[in-house]
């Protein structure tokens, strides 16, 4: 087989998520810390001799036409030959998904994120991260972030990113075995859009100051979230008894910060059978940057 690339995926979590306000569009307006992790779903791409775009694997609810990764490929390769007048070849993609859907850890925006960037270097295609990071912002929200590839403060709808530096420890996640539908999430009668905005220094003094893990602010998606779906209110309250547990991004996956592997270990111990429990570290650097 050519050009067989593998590539991370990796999650993030969101260390707090404001809405503080809403656009004509009806999208809101956020701030956020984003944190990339090192868990990650694996895509595999490998050229092929003609120019289509196949996903080889099935996942379940997510037909391969609707998949963000074959969505990807195809705004990337009507690029090139927009560019180029030259179609580029087509690509064989398998997507191994550990990341859950709905989880609020952007499984799906990484994934995509992660094609483009794939993409652009199997096809030569030269696009330079902020060009890659316009083309994907149509796909969700989340995607510019990974391409970005920084633990970073976001602004905007997600979209205005800046470096931030963050705690250097481990979580512990708690899949509460539910799906938020974000959109859902997001038009609740329940959710306050009016959380006056912060500065990135109120967030790195907050972190510098200190030797606990607590976390800065709040998410504000979290409430109407717990209403929908208790199960995630359990993960809170279950989790809470081992640090500042809260949810990330729309739900509905519960973590917790802790200084060591070994404590993470300890709370990973105690994670009731019913809920899927896993450990992480805060990564600085998409894993994919080294790679590629
Ligand atoms: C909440 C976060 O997970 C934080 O990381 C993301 O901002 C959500 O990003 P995403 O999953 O890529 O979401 P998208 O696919 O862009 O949006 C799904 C739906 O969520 C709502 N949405 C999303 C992002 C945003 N800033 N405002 C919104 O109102 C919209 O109703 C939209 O139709
Ligand atoms: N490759 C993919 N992986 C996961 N979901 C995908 C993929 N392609 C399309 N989707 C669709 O996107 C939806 C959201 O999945 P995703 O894993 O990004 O959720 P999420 O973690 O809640 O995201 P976010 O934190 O960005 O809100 C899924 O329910 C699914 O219908």
């Amino acid at each position: 087989m050519k050009s067989l690339l593998n590539c991370p995926a990796p999650a993030k979590l969101n260390l707090f998520l404001h809405v503080n306000g809403r656009r004509a569009d009806g999208y809101h307006l956020l701030q956020s810390v984003f944190q990339i992790i090192d868990r990650s779903d694996t895509l595999h791409f490998s050229l092929r001799d003609d120019q289509e775009l196949h996903r080889t694997n099935d996942i379940e609810g997510v037909p391969a036409e609707q998949d963000l990764v074959i969505r990807a490929a195809r705004i990337l390769q009507a690029e090139v030959l927009r560019r180029t007048a030259a179609m580029p070849p087509g690509v064989n993609i398998t997507v191994d998904k550990i990341l859950p859907m709905g989880g609020g850890l952007g499984g799906g925006s990484s994934d995509a994120a992660t094609t483009f960037m794939a993409l652009n270097k199997l096809w030569n295609a030269g696009l330079t991260r902020e060009e890659l990071m316009a083309l994907a912002l149509p796909l969700g929200a989340d995607v510019p972030f990974f391409i970005f590839g920084e633990t970073g403060f976001a602004e905007g709808v997600g979209e205005d990113l800046q470096p931030v530096a963050a705690p250097d420890c481990w979580y512990v996640v708690i899949e509460p075995g539910v799906a938020c539908p974000t959109g859902q999430i997001f038009t609740s009668e329940h959710l306050t859009r009016n959380t006056p905005p912060v500065k990135m220094s109120d967030f790195s003094s907050y972190h510098a100051n200190r030797q606990d893990l607590r976390q800065f602010g709040k998410n504000d998606l979290q409430q109407v979230a717990c209403r929908l779906f208790p199960q995630v209110a359990e993960a809170v309250e279950w989790l809470g008894a081992y640090g500042d547990a809260r949810m990330t991004g729309s739900g509905a996956c519960v973590f917790v910060a802790v200084h060591s592997e070994e404590q993470a270990d300890a709370v990973l111990a105690k994670v009731p059978a019913a809920w899927t429990g896993w450990k992480a570290k805060a990564l600085k650097r998409h894993p994919i940057i080294a790679k590629l």
